[in-house]
């Protein structure tokens, strides 16, 4: 069965089609197409798009990694755009995960001021979260995604049969989006989560189509309200600023970002819990309920000065001080900039 939803925004609004058989309805409206994928995922997937595909569809391979979501990765897809002769009516589409996704969509983004694309998203994190919303981009050694762009997609199709082949690790990443929503604005959701690890763990493929249309409905119920993060859409930011410092510390791509989400958002529970606004129980239900789905809680050690000077590159940063999503209480996120320095010391000193 296919679960069809829509990403309401004007004359740029697009469906997100969810289930078996959905590549056989990509839109490709006669364009010239690029598929931009990786040199793991194009072996396992590329053929199968390339038949719904015109014969003279071209491809641009990249490195595999969140060590290559670059401005030099980026580059290489506008040079094959270039050097292929594309102009403003080509198509770009995103066969990956959400580091592919990103890139494809920053060079759909900035080629000849902006072109169309599709993004086929082939982990369970880029279906739940990365290929909607149209937040596209690259890392800098300063901080995860600082140069990037709002570009929407014209469709996404996600087809739970790629999933067969992802890892493990790679999977359990993609949950820890999953809790996110949850965690951010839905009890019920979250209590459903809790009752369904064994059948989430086995992949259980009704529970996961579920799970994936009931993310994409809660993301785009948020991006369809604030595209442009000026006010709700920063509440999908629970967990990154912690997160995201993770990531850059550690070296792009030795803690993957689902991991660094699901650490990230166990420190927001802590330090909502040291402002009164959250319970110890909560701070240890949300944990238990990572452990339990196989993701990490406690963060590498980091020294705090250095892991606060990079939390103080978050672009979510306004007049010098940090805004973080907290939780008040669990199941209802808030962004604040009102955060003590005290207690925030307290909670990197007990992540680790
Ligand atoms: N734009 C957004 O709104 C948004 C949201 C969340 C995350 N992100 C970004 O997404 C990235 C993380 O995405 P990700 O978790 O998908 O990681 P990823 O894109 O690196 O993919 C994870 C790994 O799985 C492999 N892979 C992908 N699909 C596969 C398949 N079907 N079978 C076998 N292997 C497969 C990839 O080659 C890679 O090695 C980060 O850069 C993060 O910042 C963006
Ligand atoms: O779509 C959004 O908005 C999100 O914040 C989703 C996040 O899961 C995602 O990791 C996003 O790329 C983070 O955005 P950033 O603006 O902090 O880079
Ligand atoms: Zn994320």
């Amino acid at each position: 069965m296919t679960r069809t939803l829509q990403v309401e925004l004007g004359d740029r609004s697009y469906p997100i089609a969810i289930g078996p058989d959905v590549l056989a309805h990509i839109d490709t409206r006669g364009q010239r197409c690029l598929v931009v994928s990786n040199d793991t995922i194009a072996p396992l997937h590329l053929q199968t798009l390339l038949a719904q595909l015109p014969d003279e569809t071209a491809t641009c391979i990249l490195p595999d990694g969140e060590a290559h979501k670059t401005l030099e990765s980026a580059a290489v897809i506008l040079d094959a755009l270039a050097d292929g002769g594309f102009h403003r009516d080509a198509l770009i589409i995103a066969l990956g995960g959400g580091v592919i996704g990103d890139l494809a969509g920053f060079a759909a983004a900035v080629y000849h001021r902006g072109i169309d694309f599709i993004q086929i998203p082939t982990t369970l994190l880029s279906m739940v979260d990365s290929s909607v919303g149209g937040k596209t981009g690259v890392n800098h050694p300063a901080g995860k995604n600082l140069i990037g762009a709002f570009h929407q997609p014209r469709q996404v199709l996600a087809d739970l049969s790629l999933l067969a082949t992802l890892p493990d690790r790679e999977y359990a990443a993609g949950l820890a989006e999953v809790v996110k929503y949850a965690a951010l604005g839905d009890l019920d959701f979250l209590a459903w989560l809790e009752v369904r690890v064994a059948a989430l763990r086995a992949r259980d493929h009704a529970v996961l189509s579920e799970t994936v249309e009931r993310c994409c409905a809660a993301k785009a119920r948020i991006v369809a309200a604030d595209e442009r993060e000026q006010g709700q859409r920063a509440l999908l930011n629970l967990g990154h600023t912690f997160g995201h410092a993770i990531e850059t510390a550690s070296g792009y791509g030795t803690v993957l970002h689902g991991e660094a989400v699901a650490i990230g958002m166990v420190m927001a529970a802590d330090l909502s819990h040291r402002l009164g606004w959250t319970s110890q129980h909560d701070v240890t239900r949300l944990s238990k309920l990572l452990q339990a789905l196989d993701l990490p809680t406690r963060s590498p050690d980091i020294p705090v000065d250095q892991f606060i000077a990079l939390m103080q590159r978050d672009k979510k940063v306004l007049n010098n001080r940090l805004r973080l999503v907290l939780l008040k209480p669990l199941g209802q996120a808030l962004i604040t900039s009102d955060v003590p320095p005290e207690p925030l010391r307290e909670t990197l000193l007990a992540a680790t």
